[in-house]
């Protein structure tokens, strides 16, 4: 089943387009590392995904209906987002705002009326390995650890669709991996389907079954890893001579840039050849 469908997507935030004709369908329980260079459009498009922005043109659909079908609390129930900010709230405790972070399953006074939501909520604190962190107040924590409580505030909402955007931001490679595993494992024990924005290529190629490079406003490659993750991506997307070999462990590519290419016509060119 098809859980977002992009249709003929533009964006533009007042000047040139961000985005020209962006198609895409991400099928339900599916894990989607979106790649691209800074600015290409990675979190913009994100952000039409979860309803942030409407498309200049185009459409987004959610299980088949278009977006703007749902009130903003339809939207929430159906897709989490990981939020860029934790709210600048004066005192608010790490369990504070994963349990009133819950907007979906807030009434009408603003009060949770789910009864299992604090146990949502412990339990997401739990998973992401913060429960620790539970009593701190947010804004004595580490740049890595409001990372943590970010995802968590997201993995409690339970969504059956994700949006990550810099989910590795600042935290260091145990960490990083820990929770690109908790994803990956979200989605096989839930069946969530993922769309996240990784600047990590080889993070994209080792956890994420399909990888959708964006480059020049549309859909430049759309595959499996071992399929888009090439040295001509590489060239073409990033600006970047490199190789790629695979990691026999994991049967993943992995990649080995080696230096950026000239701009102007030597982006988009071929990668040269491997060296010895
Ligand atoms: N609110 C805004 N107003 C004007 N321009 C914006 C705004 N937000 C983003 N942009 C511009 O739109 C373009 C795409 O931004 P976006 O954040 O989607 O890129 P990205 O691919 O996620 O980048 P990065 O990898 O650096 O996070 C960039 O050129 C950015 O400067």
């Amino acid at each position: 089943m098809t859980a977002i469908e992009a249709r003929g997507l533009t964006y533009s935030y007042g000047g040139d387009p961000v985005l020209s004709g962006v198609d895409l369908t991400v099928s339900s329980g599916e894990f989607v590392a979106l790649v691209g260079v800074n600015g290409c459009g990675k979190s913009t498009l994100l952000r039409m995904f979860a309803g942030l922005l409407r498309p200049t043109t185009g459409t987004v659909l959610l299980d088949g209906v278009p977006l703007t079908g749902f009130s903003r609390r339809e939207v929430a129930r159906r897709v989490a987002v990981l939020h860029q900010t934790l709210p600048p709230v004066p005192g608010l405790t790490v369990r504070q705002l994963v349990r009133q972070g819950r907007y979906p399953t807030r009434g009408a006074l603003g009060m949770l009326w789910e009864p299992d939501a604090g146990h949502h909520a412990d339990q997401a604190l739990d998973l992401t390995g913060v429960a620790h962190l539970a009593d701190r107040v947010l804004d004595t924590l580490s740049g890595g650890e409001r990372q943590r409580v970010r995802l968590a505030l997201a993995v409690a909402q339970r969504a059956p669709v994700l949006l990550l955007d810099e989910l590795t931001a600042h935290l260091d490679i145990r960490h990083q991996l820990e929770v690109l595993g908790l994803v990956r494992e979200l989605r096989a024990t839930r069946g969530l389907t993922v769309v996240a924005v990784l600047h990590e290529i080889d993070h994209a190629a080792r956890f994420a079954e399909r990888v959708v490079a964006l480059h020049g406003g549309r859909v430049h490659a759309d595959g499996s890893p071992g399929r888009v993750i090439t040295p001509e991506l590489l060239a073409e997307v990033f600006g970047v001579a490199g190789r790629v070999v695979v990691d026999e462990l994991h049967g993943t590519p992995r990649c080995l840039p080696d230096h950026p290419l000239a701009p102007g016509p030597a982006h988009g060119a071929r990668a040269p050849a491997p060296t010895e």
